[in-house]
């Protein structure tokens, strides 16, 4: 049986633009554009996790407002349950430490990038 995978991922806002993060190329998912963020641990509340996440991956705070989506995905290696919030930076710059590249997409682009496949309703949803 394939194992199951609680992740969450900040749809990071400014306006109409959204911070978008590429996965490196020896990752699972290579090159494939994600909301950063990442697994929830034992115990963690999903906001927890998401704080969590955003820090080690990005030295930067951030507040969480409403969830978007919830996702599942059936990948290979597992099944991921994809959970999204909106969310705004606290005022550190985000800083590039895991990803291949992060950039801040405007809404109306954001079906240029070649998304995780357990990102797409999330997209549905901010472009709608
Ligand atoms: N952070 C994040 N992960 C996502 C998204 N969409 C999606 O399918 N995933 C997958 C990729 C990973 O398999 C898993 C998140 O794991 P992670 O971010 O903690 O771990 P990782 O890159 O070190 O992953 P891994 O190499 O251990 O699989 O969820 C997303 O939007 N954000």
């Amino acid at each position: 049986m394939k194992k199951d995978i609680y992740v969450v991922g900040a749809v990071i806002y400014d306006k109409e633009w959204i911070l978008c993060a590429q996965r490196g190329q020896t990752k699972t998912l290579p090159l494939k554009w994600e909301f950063p963020g990442g697994k929830i641990e034992a115990g963690e509340t999903p906001e927890d996790a998401l704080q969590r996440e955003i820090r080690e991956e990005m030295k930067c705070g951030i507040s969480i407002e409403d969830r978007i989506e919830e996702t599942t995905h059936e990948y290979d290696f597992g099944i991921v349950h994809l959970t999204t919030f909106y969310c705004r930076l606290t005022g550190e710059e985000p800083r590039l430490t895991e990803h291949r590249t992060i950039k801040w997409v405007h809404k109306e682009n954001l079906y240029e990038l070649d998304w995780a496949p357990a990102d797409i309703p999330a997209i549905h949803k901010i472009t709608q």
